[in-house]
């Protein structure tokens, strides 16, 4: 779904830049029985590109929803740029665009030929806007061509072309990298690094670490409705667990025998062969270089997964109790 302000897009000169670009305060939304979004609190600063991260089902989607006042919230307040829906109406979205799910197009018109379109429906696109869009996302060359022939994630970042028309403050964008292939997940993320360099406030969801820890300068990870943490990427960091690779050698029975030395490296037996090793990045190392010297050869290093994607899983898989209170958000 494409979503605009109306006409009067532009922000009032009024907003200052201190104001949060949204400010949600225990905001929550029920679904019959289902707390779909449960008294959750997070503010997005200007300038910031900020994360909403959770698996399927954590209330993400349904948070946006009520950003672009597709649905009332039961409670709770929500401000953008100072703005909230009851006050304000529609005007509450001057200045921000996005979509939510997937952008749609006229399939059997070009790109250009759709943002042409959008252009004329929304009024007062500066001439060259289109061409300028159409380069920052990199769709310059492609922009004749039909949607219908376009790649999903051609088409994604037509809608970040069709959300940056009207030259937002606020880019809104529910899972942007969803279904593309390693290129277009590339593409996407290098997209959003330069429209954040550029100066624009990025709010977007995802249910993916790896993709929020390299763009998003602050996250809150929502689970089953809730708020499990908010506060910024490097924060969090800080308090994940230490990387766990998986190791397979010319002689496993040696490495462990040598791995149980190498404390604080916890060196054990992996449930599918080959050694699970759990450490500091240096101790590992070392660990490498001294079984060479032994003689014994390393047949395969991989990091099963990054601090921040186990710190997510016991964040969002195991009951709140299971991890640190310094962890949980103060919402
Ligand atoms: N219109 C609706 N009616 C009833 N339940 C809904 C509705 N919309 C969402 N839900 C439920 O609310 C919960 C949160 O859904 P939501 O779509 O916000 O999650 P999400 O984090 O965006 O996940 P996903 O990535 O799967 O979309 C889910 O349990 C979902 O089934």
């Amino acid at each position: 779904m494409r979503l605009f302000t109306d006409a009067s897009w532009r922000l009032p000169s009024v907003v200052d830049m201190e104001t949060a670009a949204v400010n949600a305060s225990r905001l929550t939304k029920r679904y019959g029985e289902l707390t779909a979004v449960d008294a959750i609190s997070l503010m997005v600063r200007q300038g910031e590109v900020y994360g909403i991260l959770g698996p399927n089902g954590a209330g993400k989607t349904t948070f946006l929803r009520m950003l672009f006042g597709l649905i009332r919230p039961d409670a709770g307040r929500l401000e953008v740029f100072g703005r909230s829906w009851e006050r304000d109406g529609t005007a509450t979205l001057d200045g921000v665009a996005g979509f939510i799910e997937s952008p749609k197009f006229y399939p059997y018109l070009s790109g250009r030929a759709n943002l042409e379109l959008l252009a004329r429906l929304d009024g007062g696109v500066p001439v060259g806007r289109i061409e300028q869009v159409l380069q920052t996302v990199d769709l310059v060359g492609r922009d004749g061509d039909k949607v219908s022939g376009y790649s999903f994630g051609m088409r994604q970042r037509l809608g970040v072309a069709a959300a940056l028309l009207r030259d937002p403050q606020l880019l809104v964008l529910d899972e942007p990298a969803n279904g593309l292939d390693p290129a277009g997940i590339r593409d996407m993320r290098a997209l959003v690094k330069r429209l954040a360099a550029s100066g624009l406030t990025v709010l977007l969801s995802s249910h993916d670490m790896a993709e929020v820890e390299e763009i998003c300068d602050g996250v809150t990870i929502m689970r089953r409705g809730t708020v499990v943490y908010h506060g910024t990427i490097a924060a969090l960091r800080e308090q994940a667990p230490q990387p766990a690779h998986r190791l397979t050698t010319s002689d496993d029975g040696a490495a462990l025998r040598e791995g149980a030395r190498r404390q604080p490296l916890a060196v054990t037996r992996h449930d599918d062969g080959g050694i699970a090793v759990r450490g500091p990045e240096e101790h590992l190392d070392a660990y490498v270089a001294a079984l060479v010297a032994r003689g014994i050869a390393i047949r395969s290093l991989t990091l099963e997964e990054t601090p921040l994607e186990t710190l997510f899983f016991m964040l969002t898989e195991t009951s709140p109790d299971a991890f640190p209170h310094a962890l949980a958000a103060s919402a």
